[in-house]
């Protein structure tokens, strides 16, 4: 895959962060294939979609990878322990008020579950908090904050009840409303999500909280970003470009791995799966089903472009963004009156030694719920009250997986099948998955309801286990394992065999050390009774331990002769194996 050269953006106030580590700028590719998107559109299946991401795109019949292939393995499971980000809790960031004591962001290392072990331990889901700044509405009404921030992932709600008794919620990390967008890329764990997609994970960040407490903005960025042409470089960019940009300068520093990377877009609107790439699906909406052999739903027929370069994926998300359902309300005159889904899917070919290539399959969703309030708040009537009684009625069904997960001790049904939205998040809050929440709240008072339930529903999924596997395809699986049993019994065999040879040589040494003093035989007649006795006594020593010492090596040599007639016996059928699986899938031998 051709890797252009990529440009990190750094935000202007990033001295906000203590001990944050410079990234060396390079130069940025001209986004060529987003502006021949936005300028040559074409109507595709009904819908205005660009020459050149159309020409990538293909129909998904077949069923991807959304779960657990059958006879998948779990292979490598990095450490989880690194969610906080990489400067640990010295990470601080100050206030813009300049109050040293405020934090853009506070970390809580007490709260997190750890896992730092391969393949085994549980993790927790990692919950963060986003708190949007106050915006002007709130401000010229004079709305007190009621939030504080003491730092360790902790936010002090006030207020809350009559005795005036401030509620403490704590978290894996706070985004204070100074926090920029690059802090919520270093810190909210997200850099380790698309480490572990690359690795054949499947990994989902997802953004919740009530209508204008910023999900959007933290996804994608501005309101109006896109329509106005802003290219991936833009410093207002929210998590998702940000994070393409990270993967593509992962998937340049793995030279030795071949990549696949495809994306989707969808929005689930009042219920029906709508493709954002092609929304002549509005009209006729897609179907989500189950699939028995990779034990999970999927869309079908739903569009996936291959992306081999950064603009690809840039052009995917402004096309689906330009696609959303988007209303006006009371609250926010750019409302998401959907819930989008946009997964860009790694495949990563990894050729192992000999001509074996193994692939594995992993994912990253970014999901923008729709907003969670009460819909009398929003003022709705008509289509906006049926959108947010839809809106409400999903994330409701999330809400009971949600809280049916957390209960570790009585897990019963979990009712993932009564929404579309949970039956596409099914495999990201089961558990075979790595997933992130962000929690998006509003500091002021008008909000303080809207902010409690979004920080309970919060606490609520930070309880949810998971223990990720990769996902990799089972011949793939089949044909690793056999090939490291092979290789694991060939050194065995090796180090037998060396272990035999010092074995003897040790032997030999200490038979010669422990011979009594060369003497010649013509010289022994004239040594003194004592001393003739003390060397037969010496001699007849000797004979005994070597005697003792030879059987014992017959003995072992026997016993690895054994093993290694065994051991070969063993490798014999299984690279007779191996050459079947071979000439099973490759037609040669
Ligand atoms: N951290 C932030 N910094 C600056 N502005 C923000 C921040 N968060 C949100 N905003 C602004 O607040 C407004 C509402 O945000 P946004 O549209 O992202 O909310 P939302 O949660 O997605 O709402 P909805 O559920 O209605 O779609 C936008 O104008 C956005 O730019």
């Amino acid at each position: 895959m051709a890797l252009k050269n990529l440009q990190l953006l750094r935000p202007a106030n990033s001295s906000m962060v203590h001990h944050q580590r410079q990234t060396k700028p390079m130069r940025a590719t001209p986004s060529a294939l987003s502006k021949s998107i936005s300028k040559s559109a074409e109507a595709l299946a009904g819908a205005k979609i660009g020459k050149e991401l159309s020409s990538r795109k293909t129909r998904s019949t077949e069923q991807p990878n959304q779960g657990p292939v059958r006879g998948s393995s779990v292979v490598n499971l990095p450490s989880l322990g690194t969610w906080r980000g990489k400067d640990d809790d010295s990470y601080r960031s100050r206030s813009r008020n300049g109050s040293g004591s405020s934090r853009a962001a506070s970390l809580d290392r007490s709260t997190r579950g750890s896992s730092s072990t391969v393949n085994s331990d549980e993790d927790n889901i990692n919950v963060v908090v986003r708190v949007r700044p106050v915006n002007e509405a709130e401000r010229s009404r004079g709305e007190p904050v009621m939030l504080e921030f003491p730092g360790k992932g902790q936010i002090i709600c006030n207020g809350t009840t009559p005795n005036k008794q401030p509620k403490v919620f704590s978290y894996n990390v706070v985004f204070e409303p100074a926090a920029t967008q690059e802090d919520v890329l270093e810190y909210s764990g997200v850099k380790r999500l698309l480490e572990m997609a690359v690795e054949g994970f499947s990994c989902t960040a997802f953004c919740y909280g009530q209508t204008g407490s910023g999900k959007t903005h933290t996804l994608t960025g501005r309101p109006g970003l896109m329509e106005k042409g802003a290219g991936p470089y833009c410093e207002g960019h929210g998590l998702v470009v940000r994070s393409f940009v990270y993967l593509f300068r992962l998937l340049r520093n793995r030279p030795e791995c071949h990549f696949v990377l495809k994306a989707s877009f969808l929005e689930i609107y009042n219920e029906k799966v709508i493709d954002l790439l092609n929304p002549g699906t509005a009209r006729k909406p897609l179907q989500v089903r189950w699939s028995k052999e990779s034990r999970s739903f999927y869309v079908e027929n739903q569009f996936t472009v291959d992306c081999e370069e950064l603009d690809d994926l840039f052009a995917v998300l402004e096309e689906g963004m330009r696609n959303r359902a988007v209303g006006s309300h009371a609250m926010n005159a750019n409302s998401s009156r959907s819930h989008t889904l946009l997964c860009v899917r790694v495949r990563r070919d990894l050729r192992t030694d000999g001509d074996v290539t193994c692939s594995t399959h992993g994912k990253i969703n970014f999901v923008d719920l729709a907003g969670s309030e009460m819909t009398k708040r929003t003022h709705s009537t008509g289509k906006t009250l049926e959108e947010a009684n839809n809106i409400n009625r999903s994330l409701m069904v999330l809400g009971y997986c949600i809280a049916q997960l957390s209960d570790g001790k009585k897990r019963g049904h979990i009712p993932y099948r009564d929404s579309k939205l949970t039956k596409l998040l099914a495999d990201s809050l089961a558990g075979n998955g790595v997933t992130l929440m962000i929690a998006c709240i509003a500091p002021t008072r008008s909000n303080l309801n809207e902010t409690i339930n979004t920080l309970r529903y919060a606490a609520r999924a930070k309880k949810i286990k998971s223990k990720p596997i990769v996902k990799m395809d089972a011949r793939d699986a089949l044909i690793l394992s056999l090939k490291r049993e092979v290789e694991a019994l060939q050194a065995e065999n090796a180090h037998l065999k060396t272990a035999l040879h010092v074995q003897t040589d040790s032997y030999t040494y200490s038979h010669r050390n422990r011979t009594p003093s060369d003497i010649e035989p013509n010289k022994l007649y004239k040594l003194p009774q004592a001393e003739l006795v003390d060397l037969v006594q010496l001699h007849m020593e000797e004979n005994t331990a070597l005697r003792t010492e030879n059987s014992e090596l017959f003995g072992v040599r026997d016993q690895l002769l054994r093993d290694q007639e065994i051991l070969s016996r063993e490798n014999e059928r299984l690279l007779k194996k191996l050459e079947d699986v071979n000439t099973t899938i490759f037609g040669t031998s």
